[in-house]
Parts: structure tokens; C-alpha cells; sequence
């Protein structure tokens, strides 16, 4: 996810470099005492293996890297700031380092881990001590919000297990009418968009698009006759390039220039205006609930939801965390947090997907036979609404996406180590470190898409995919945290469709 935010939200190289020194002079100090506090915990912890015969870290301290800025708290943050862009760089640096480099960034030491293999080592572990999301993740995270993307160790897998069923098999086929209403809401208002014969930038439409679309499935509720997609659109927008903006400026790290600052004023102002529209989707569910009487399941001994008559309610994520008593805050935690992770990612990979398409149209010419030939097929199309089955065969679009999904992921992993993770014979990597799995760097690794920057939707033949590392191909990662919505995103097929 981190991907998606260093190409969404750019930020210029002057005004970053005009603060950087202005907040240099005064702070200097500050920082330094900081750094010298950080260098002395962390001998602390090298100490232990310090006459051993066996260092088990001996590969990891040897590992390469840029040298990093003096100060701990700047590390090698600054070298992101650069002409060719952040994902460019990150290329760049695995030419030169190879498979694991280290950095610092905030003070916190990092191993980027480049190969399919190393990267399976981190997603597929099953050790809670690899769960935690990146130290970063967690401190860019508001305070006063709890959820499923920040829980570690038991609480993360109690949570993820009660939120695994509106993402069922059962539950998209349940939903799949709700798609084509608000695909057929998102053709219509592009048509009307486009209808002047002019160029426009449809990034806020799709957006809002997705917002209605994510937020009738998971919640069972349909906003889009209201102005509330927008308003949260908006502030979602503000509250992410205002919380990533701290990665270019780590003295909003520290606790209390960022309390002061004008970003957590603008970030907590978004934050309220989203919670606001959220307790509305909520409020309306209750509504609708009490007038469906959707409340037929029950919680077995094991926590599983049982006797059931399925209605546009069930299997939504209200349904679900009501029924397992979270509490209205627990539950409004939870829905930011999907809309939060689900709008920007969605909407940006389809864009990305149709803008490729529309730049191959040898490709997009196949697409549109295969999809004129699905939808004109009465057995399959059924008033407007596609059987969900048939998105199966979509082939050669899902190819395409999946191809646009390779050169434009949005996906990365970031874990922060608890216990120790053995990489191979040699490597283990200590903890208190995070490591760090960059979808785009993998994606564009010769070795396994030769030619990475051609689009060739061919890669995603089966025969092709068999041959090929499983891990060389994460754009939702893999694993135990593996995304969440990732089936969701299937249906971004009729969206593109
Ligand atoms: C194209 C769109 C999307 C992409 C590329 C994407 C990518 C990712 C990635 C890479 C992760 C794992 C991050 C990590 O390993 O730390 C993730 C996690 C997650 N995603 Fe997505 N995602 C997308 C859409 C969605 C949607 C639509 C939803 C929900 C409706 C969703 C819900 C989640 C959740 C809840 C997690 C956290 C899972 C956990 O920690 O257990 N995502 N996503």
C-alpha cells in the first residue's frame, strides 16, 4: 500500500528541501541527543552476541546498503526525494545491492528484501512474531484507531477470522447484483462526463464510484443518492496525503511537532468528516435492519454465524461484527478502516487498467470481442445482471489486469520483527528490524518477466504462470495477511468490462 501512496502523492523537491532546513537549525540538537540515545540501545542490543563464536547476525550485519544520513531520524529517507520518483529508486537500489539491502529510515533499521524467495520467507511465515505491521505503518496509523490492519498475534487473528465472510465466495455471489447497479451508476455518469467530447480526469468520479460500490456491499447500505461519497472522498484524500506527507518530513515523527502541526490538524478534521459519514451508513443499516428484519443468524459455540436466510444484509460486515457483539465504535473502526484501504487501491488499479488497455489497442480490441461475445450471451447475461459465473470467462481482460497489476502495483509488505526470520542457510535477520517487500521491484525483475516494462498480458497464461516463481507475482502479497479484498477485486473485471 505504501506503493500506491509514493504515486499518488508527490511531493516537490523544493518545498520539502525549504522545511527540511529550516526545521534542521532549530531541532539539530534535539535530533542529535536523539541519535545518541538510539546509537546507545541499540549497542546495547549487538552487545549480547558480542564475543560469541556463533553470531547468528553475522550475514545480516554484512548485508550492503547506501551509507545513511548521520542523523538516525533522517536515515536514508532523503535519497527517496529524487527526479526519477521514489519506485524508480527502489529499482535502482536492488541493481546495486542486489537480493537484501539494509537502510534506515526513522531511526528504524530496515532489510529490503528483493527475491520471490526472500519474500515468501516474510508472507508465509506463520510465526506471530513476523505479524506486526511496519514500525512506520504503525506510527503514520491514527491514534485512536483500532482494526484489523493494526492488530498483531491473537487479536489480529480473532478479528480476521470474524471479517473473512463478507469476502466469501458465498458473500460476492450474494452481492453480485449491487456491482452491475453501480457499474451501470459509474457508465452512465462517465458517458455524461465524456459527452462534450472532451478530455477529463476521471480520477474523483471512479473514486466516488468504488466508495457507493464498497460501501452498499460491505455495509448493505446504498449512499449514492446522497452527497456522503463525496464528502468522504474528499477527506479521505486529505487524510492520506496529509498522513504520508509525514514520510518526507520525519519531524512530524516526533510526538509533539506533529500534534501542533497544521497536517494532524487537517488529518483529525478529515478523520471526524469520514466517522461522520460512516455513523450515518451505520445509523442506516440499523434503519433498514429493523425494517428487513435481517437479524436471522446466530453465533455457534465455535464463533461461526449460522441459520441463515440470506438477504442483501447478510454477510455484510455490519451483520457480521454486530452478531459478534463489537462494540459501535469496535464496528466504526472497522468500516474507516475497509473504505479507507479498499477506495484508493480500487479505483487506482482500474484506472491503471484501462488506461493500459486504451494504450494497447491491439489488446483492447481482443478485450472488447471477448466481453461483446459474454454479454451478448442470453445464458450468461440475465437483465443487465452477468451470471457470476461468467466472469470466469473474461480471460483475456483478467490477463490484461493482471498484466496492468504487474507494472503498476500498489501493493508492498512492510513487517517489523518481533522474533528473529531466517531468510535462508545464511541470513537471519534480527528483531527489532522491519522488512521491507516491494510488489513494483519484484514485478520488474528481468529474471521472471523478461522485458518488464512491455506489456504482455501473455505472461498470465497458465502455462506461463505454472513456470514461474509464486512469489515473483504479489500485487495483494500472500500469506496469513494476505489482502483481505483481494476477491473483491475480481469484480473491478465488470468495471473495466
Ligand atoms: C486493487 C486493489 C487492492 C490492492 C492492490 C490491495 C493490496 C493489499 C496489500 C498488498 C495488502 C497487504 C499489505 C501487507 O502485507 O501488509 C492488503 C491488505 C489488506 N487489504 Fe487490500 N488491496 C486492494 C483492495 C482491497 C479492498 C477492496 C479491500 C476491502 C474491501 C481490502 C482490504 C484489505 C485488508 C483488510 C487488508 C489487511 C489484511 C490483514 O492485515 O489481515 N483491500 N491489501
Amino acid at each position: 500500500m505504501e506503493t500506491s501512496i509514493l504515486l499518488l502523492y508527490p511531493t516537490s523537491v523544493k518545498v520539502i528541501l525549504s522545511e527540511l532546513l529550516l526545521v534542521f537549525t532549530v531541532f539539530l540538537s534535539v535530533l542529535k541527543l536523539l541519535q545518541v540515545f538510539g546509537k546507545s540501545r541499540k549497542s546495547k542490543e549487538w552487545d549480547k552476541f558480542d564475543g560469541q563464536n556463533e553470531d547468528p547476525y553475522k550475514a545480516y550485519k554484512s548485508l550492503p546498503g547506501p551509507r545513511p544520513f548521520p542523523i538516525r531520524l533522517i536515515g536514508n529517507i532523503l535519497m527517496l526525494v529524487s527526479k526519477t520518483g521514489a519506485l524508480d529508486k527502489f529499482l535502482e537500489l536492488a541493481k546495486k545491492y542486489g537480493p537484501c539491502y539494509r537502510l534506515v529510515f526513522f531511526g528504524e533499521d530496515y532489510v529490503v528484501l528483493n527475491t520471490p524467495s526472500a519474500a515468501q520467507a516474510i508472507m508465509l511465515s506463520t510465526d506471530p512474531g513476523h505479524f506486526r505491521r511496519g514500525a512506520l505503518q504503525e506510527r503514520l496509523w491514527p491514534e485512536s484507531m483500532e482494526g484489523l490492519l493494526i492488530y498483531t498475534g491473537e487479536k489480529w487473528k480473532a478479528r480476521r477470522k470474524i471479517l473473512t465472510r463478507p469476502f466469501l465466495y458465498k458473500a460476492l455471489q450474494l452481492h453480485n447484483p449491487c456491482f452491475y447497479k453501480q457499474c451501470g451508476r459509474m457508465i452512465k455518469e462517465l458517458d455524461e462526463h465524456f459527452s462534450d467530447g472532451n478530455i477529463h480526469v476521471v480520477d474523483d468520479l471512479l473514486k466516488q464510484c468504488i466508495f457507493k460500490m464498497s460501501s452498499e456491499i460491505l455495509m448493505g447500505v446504498d449512499l449514492s443518492e446522497t452527497e456522503d461519497g463525496e464528502i468522504f472522498c474528499e477527506s479521505l484524500e486529505t487524510f492520506m496525503s496529509k498522513s504520508f506527507d509525514r514520510i518526507f518530513r520525519p519531524w512530524l515523527f516526533i510526538k509533539w511537532i506533529w500534534h501542533i502541526s497544521s497536517h494532524y490538524r487537517e488529518t483529525q478534521q478529515a478523520m471526524r468528516r469520514m466517522e461522520k459519514v460512516t455513523q450515518k451508513v451505520f445509523a442506516k443499516y440499523l434503519e433498514k435492519m429493523k425494517q428487513e428484519s435481517a437479524m436471522i443468524s446466530t453465533v455457534d459455540s465455535e464463533n461461526n454465524l449460522v441459520e441463515e436466510v440470506p438477504n442483501d444484509l447478510s454477510y455484510t460486515m455490519t451483520e457480521v461484527m454486530l452478531r459478534h457483539g463489537l462494540t459501535e465504535k469496535q464496528i466504526l473502526d472497522e468500516i474507516v478502516t475497509m473504505l479507507l484501504v479498499a477506495n484508493d487501491t480500487t479505483a487506482v488499479a482500474m484506472e491503471y487498467a484501462l488506461f493500459m488497455i486504451a494504450c494497447h489497442p491491439e489488446h483492447q480490441e481482443i478485450c472488447r470481442q471477448e466481453v461483446d461475445a459474454v454479454f451478448d450471451d442470453p445464458s450468461k447475461n440475465k437483465n443487465g445482471v452477468l451470471d457470476f459465473e461468467a466472469l470466469k470467462d473474461l480471460k483475456y481482460l483478467e490477463r490484461c489486469i493482471q498484466e496492468s497489476q504487474r507494472m503498476h502495483p500498489l501493493g508492498s509488505t512492510m513487517r517489523t520483527l518481533d522474533t528473529p526470520l531466517r531468510i535462508n542457510e545464511e541470513l537471519v535477520i534480527p528483531p527489532n528490524v522491519s522488512v521491507f517487500v516491494l510488489a513494483h521491484v519484484l514485478h520488474h525483475n528481468p529474471d521472471y518477466f523478461p522485458n518488464p516494462q512491455k506489456f504482455d498480458p501473455d505472461r498470465f497464461l497458465p502455462e506461463q504462470v505454472r513456470e514461474r516463481h509464486p512469489y515473483a507475482y504479489i500485487p495483494f502479497t500472500a500469506g496469513p495477511r494476505v489482502c483481505l479484498g483481494m476477491a473483491h477485486i475480481k469484480h473491478t473485471r465488470i468495471g473495466t468490462a
